[in-house]
């Protein structure tokens, strides 16, 4: 094997290794990105159930236009995308008032949400 080669296969090595540093890094941050929004999730689960039970509106638009300016203002802060920042934000707070809405009909239609056992025709 020319020295060349030997040095270029040595580079890959190197490079395949910190990959798969980079890599274990990734996956800690993703782990962490799930169960922050595991936590974030269950305290709008119960802001939901807040609103349903008092007949308060799923969605909160001077909230979410207080929330996205402090998000792109830390964005910036963080060297980060505060665009990315706002759109990532607003992807989950559509889910969110999705889980509220959906909270607000179960309250409203308990029947609906907890239809109990199913009757067989031969009961
Ligand atoms: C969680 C709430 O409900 C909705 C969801 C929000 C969120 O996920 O941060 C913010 C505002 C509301 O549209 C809330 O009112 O605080």
């Amino acid at each position: 094997m020319s020295a060349e080669i030997a040095s270029e296969t040595d580079d890959v090595a190197r490079a395949r290794e910190l990959l798969r540093d980079l890599r274990t890094s990734i996956d800690n941050f993703d782990a962490s990105i799930i169960y922050l929004l595991a936590e974030r999730f269950r305290a709008t689960e119960r802001v939901g159930l807040l609103k349903a039970e008092h007949k308060l509106p799923a969605a909160d638009p001077t909230r979410e236009r207080e929330q996205i300016a402090r998000l792109r203002d830390l964005a910036k802060d963080a060297k980060f995308n505060p665009d990315f920042a706002e759109k990532f934000l607003n992807f989950i707070v559509k889910e969110v008032i999705r889980h509220h809405e959906a909270a607000a009909s179960a309250q409203a239609n308990p029947e609906l949400a907890n239809p109990g056992p199913v009757q067989r025709s031969n009961d």
